[in-house]
């Protein structure tokens, strides 16, 4: 599985305030952006913290013709993916619609009748984990459906743990001209961070979009034997 994280911060590095409802740090070049790196994908991938926070749709401007070609033929939208251990995605979440299939990763926790209400609302469900989504195996079942390079839109909790599996290729930070603040705010990596050994990134280029920057890196050492796996 190729994984592509982009994710848009504050100058200091929050993705949304301390209340976690939805702000534009982006501006519609970066959101143009964003299009063209869902559209070059299979599929797209939230934690169930920003179907909460966002209600988001992560499908595709279907008029924009740039985006189109990079469907490289493909019909529709790329999949849409939800980490979810115990199923909290609402069953009438826009993610759910019929524009696009939605994978939803649970684990044990989530209650077989709960899978079930959230089939019938129109999710494929995908086990993996005990307590916590296995974001290793989940990811990599994915691969059994046809996802080959996957897009991960955040939040910080699902991309730290992308990074501490070792899962990243690539790392795509649109860095906005405004300060958000809070220590509580989200930030480009949550979880409980690295202490020991850390991902190492090369950089791969620098854009100027609207009235921010694009960071572009390539993950060239990943910190598997993360330090909260002790
Ligand atoms: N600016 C941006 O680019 C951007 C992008 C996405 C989200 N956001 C913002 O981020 C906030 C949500 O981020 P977040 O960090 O709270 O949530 P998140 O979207 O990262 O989801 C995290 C949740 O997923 C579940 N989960 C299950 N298994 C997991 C695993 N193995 N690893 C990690 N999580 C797992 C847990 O319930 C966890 O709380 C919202 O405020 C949203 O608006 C901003
Ligand atoms: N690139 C980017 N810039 C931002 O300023 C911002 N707030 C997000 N946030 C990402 C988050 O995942 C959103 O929920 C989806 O971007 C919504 O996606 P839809 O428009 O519903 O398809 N992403």
């Amino acid at each position: 599985m190729y994984v592509v994280v982009n994710a848009a911060q504050s100058v200091d590095g929050k993705l949304a305030t301390r209340r976690r409802e939805q702000l534009r740090i982006s501006g519609p070049e970066d959101f143009d952006r964003v299009d063209r790196i869902r559209a070059a994908a299979d599929g797209v991938l939230v934690g169930v913290g920003t179907v909460l926070a966002d209600d988001p749709h992560l499908t595709l401007d279907e008029e924009d013709r740039r985006v189109q070609r990079l469907r490289n033929g493909r019909p529709g939208h790329p999949a849409r993916v939800v980490v979810d251990s115990t199923g909290r995605t609402p069953t009438d979440a826009r993610i759910l619609d019929d524009a696009a299939t939605t994978y939803l990763l649970v684990s044990e926790a989530t209650p077989p009748d709960r899978r079930e209400e959230l089939r019938a609302a129109g999710a494929e469900v995908i086990v993996a984990g005990d307590e916590r989504v296995d974001i290793d195996a989940g990811v990599g079942a994915l691969g059994d459906h046809d996802i080959e390079r996957l897009m991960v839109e955040g939040g910080g909790e699902v991309i730290y743990s992308c990074f501490s599996a070792g899962l990243v290729d690539e790392l795509h930070v649109y860095v906005g001209s405004m300060v958000i603040g809070g220590r509580d705010a989200p930030t480009l990596a949550d979880g409980e961070g690295f202490v020991d050994t850390f991902p190492r990134l090369e950089l791969d280029g620098v854009e100027r979009l609207d009235d921010g920057v694009v960071l572009s890196y390539e993950v060239v050492e990943s910190a598997e034997r993360s330090d909260d796996a002790e």
